[in-house]
C-alpha cells in the first residue's frame, strides 16, 4: 500500500514505491485541457512511482488565477513566467535524479518546448476526453478556480502533441486507475 502521499509536500521526494523498481527515474508532463484529469493521474502516479510531484497551478501568479477564475484566458504573456518556474522545478528534480511529475496543461507546443528547454528529457503524457465529458467533469467540481466556460478557449487554444514529440496520448474516458496503469505499463516498457 502506498504511504500516504499527504503525508509529504507535494514537491518532497517519498521513498520510491515497489511499482517504480525496474523503472528509470525520469520527468514526466502529464498535459492536457482542463478537467483532463492532469492533477488526479499526477498525484497518482507519484503514489505508485514514490516520486516528487507538483501541480502546476501552484506556479500561477495570483494574477493570472484570478483572471482564469473571471473566465477570462491566459497570453502567452501571462504563461512565460509560469513556464519558467515549471521548466525549473523540473530541472530540479533531474539535477537531483529524483524523478519527477509534474500536472501542467502544456497547451501548445511552444510550452512543451520551453518545458524541454536546454537539452531537458521530458515525457509528455497528453490527457484528453470529449467535451461534453470535460464540460462535466470541470461543472461537477467544487472549490475550483476554474470555470466550465474556459473550456471551449483551452480546446481552441490546444496544440496536441505532434508525432515527433513522442509524447503518450491516452484517452480519460475510464476510471483514474485504468489511465495510471496504462502508463505505469508505458513506463515500464520504455527503454532507459
Ligand atoms: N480516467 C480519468 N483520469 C483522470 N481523471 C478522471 C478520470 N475519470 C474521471 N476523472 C475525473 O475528472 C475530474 C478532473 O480531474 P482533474 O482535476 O485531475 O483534471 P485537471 O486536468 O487537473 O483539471 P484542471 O487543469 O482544471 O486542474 C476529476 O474529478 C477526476 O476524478
Ligand atoms: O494554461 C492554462 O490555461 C492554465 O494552466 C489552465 O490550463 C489551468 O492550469 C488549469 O486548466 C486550471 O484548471
Amino acid at each position: 500500500m502506498p504511504l500516504n502521499s499527504s503525508a509529504f509536500p507535494p514537491d518532497h521526494a517519498l521513498p520510491a514505491q515497489p511499482a517504480a523498481h525496474g523503472i528509470t527515474r525520469q520527468l514526466v508532463v502529464v498535459m492536457g485541457v482542463c478537467g483532463s484529469g492532469k492533477t488526479t493521474i499526477a498525484e497518482g502516479l507519484h503514489n505508485e512511482l514514490g516520486w516528487p510531484w507538483l501541480d502546476a497551478d501552484t506556479l500561477h501568479e495570483p494574477a493570472s488565477i484570478a483572471k482564469m477564475r473571471d473566465g477570462i484566458p491566459l497570453t502567452d504573456a501571462d504563461r512565460s513566467a509560469w513556464l519558467e518556474r515549471c521548466h525549473t522545478w523540473l530541472r530540479g528534480c533531474a539535477e537531483r535524479n529524483t524523478g519527477g511529475i509534474l500536472a501542467c496543461s502544456a497547451l501548445k507546443r511552444a510550452y512543451r518546448n520551453r518545458l524541454r528547454a536546454q537539452g531537458l528529457a521530458v515525457q509528455f503524457v497528453y490527457l484528453h476526453a470529449d467535451e461534453n465529458t470535460l464540460h462535466t467533469r470541470v461543472e461537477a467540481r467544487t472549490g475550483h478556480f476554474m470555470p466550465s466556460s474556459q473550456l471551449p478557449n483551452q480546446l481552441e487554444t490546444l496544440e496536441p502533441p505532434h508525432p515527433d514529440e513522442a509524447a503518450w496520448s491516452l484517452s480519460t474516458l475510464h476510471q483514474p486507475a485504468e489511465t495510471i496503469a496504462q502508463i505505469m505499463g508505458l513506463l515500464k516498457a520504455k527503454k532507459s
